[in-house]
């Protein structure tokens, strides 16, 4: 097997929201083309981390990181670095479906325009790819220039998953993916994860822990702003070595 090699690590990583101090000398590698779950209670701090890597906690007023936040070995909070640049490195997609009021294709391609690419064919090419890629072409090849929005909650979603690959980053961030969704909208989420693991570094928020039994590789477990533990999915979900850990996979709080 190749030896993974890391992706994205956060070093004595702290956050505050003005005084709250919502996360709490993180230490954590995760690798190259592997899925990390990160899973615990309302509140501990897992949207907060999982923004960091794109540093999509800049737009909030009174919000500062102390520690280092390393994509590739860089520090992404270093001041030479272009957010644009990281962010097209970086992709996100969110709790609910947020597609553009545009048509299929305009989403897809959104972020290719903003860069500048104007040629139809170069355009046409990434939209399929990305909607290939994101298991929605063979239900919307026919209507690409009809408005996303009369898509389903589920096809929304793999929309916003083909707009984020479209512009070719090599980690995927998300935030609660499929919480919005219908079981079946959630089984196709979790199938693309799955896939997508072959060519990206994906991180998931999850308040499902089977979700996370599921998709990821890796699990990190978070209480109160401080990561109780980060280990393989397996043997978080089979041994976990602290008791809060254990009480929240075990449905005892959370
Ligand atoms: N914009 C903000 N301003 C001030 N405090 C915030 C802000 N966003 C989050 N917080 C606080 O930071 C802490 C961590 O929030 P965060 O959203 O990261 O938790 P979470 O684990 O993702 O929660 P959930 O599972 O409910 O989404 C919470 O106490 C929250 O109230």
């Amino acid at each position: 097997m190749n030896k993974k090699t890391a992706k994205l690590e956060a070093k004595e990583l702290n956050a505050y929201y003005g005084d709250f101090h919502a996360l709490k000398n993180i230490n954590l590698t995760m690798e190259e083309k592997n899925v990390t779950a990160f899973i615990g209670p309302s509140g501990c701090g897992k949207s907060t981390f999982l923004r960091t890597f794109n540093r999509m906690n800049d737009y909030i007023d009174g919000f500062r990181t102390e520690g280092d936040i390393l994509l590739d070995g860089r520090d992404i909070y270093a001041k030479d670095v272009r957010v644009d640049e990281l962010r097209k490195e970086v992709g996100m997609v969110f709790q609910k479906p947020n597609p553009f009021p545009k048509t299929i294709f305009e989403n897809v391609v959104y972020g290719l325009k903003i860069q500048g690419i104007k040629k139809k064919a170069v355009l046409e090419e990434a939209a399929e790819k990305s909607l290939r890629r994101s298991a929605l072409w063979n239900e919307v090849k026919d209507k690409l220039h009809q408005s996303a929005l009369a898509l389903s909650g589920g096809q929304q979603q793999r929309l916003c998953i083909a707009r984020a690959l479209a512009i070719s980053p090599s980690v995927l961030l998300m935030d609660e993916p499929a919480s919005a969704l219908d079981p079946l909208s959630t089984a196709k989420i979790e199938e693309l994860i799955y896939e997508l693991k072959n060519d990206y570094t994906i991180v998931i928020v999850t308040h499902n822990m089977q979700q996370a039994g599921r998709v990821s590789d890796h699990t990190a477990f978070f209480y109160m702003g401080e990561l109780v533990e980060f280990a393989k999915t397996k043997t978080m979900f089979t041994s976990p070595q602290d008791n809060r850990t254990q009480n929240y996979i075990t449905g005892r709080f959370g």
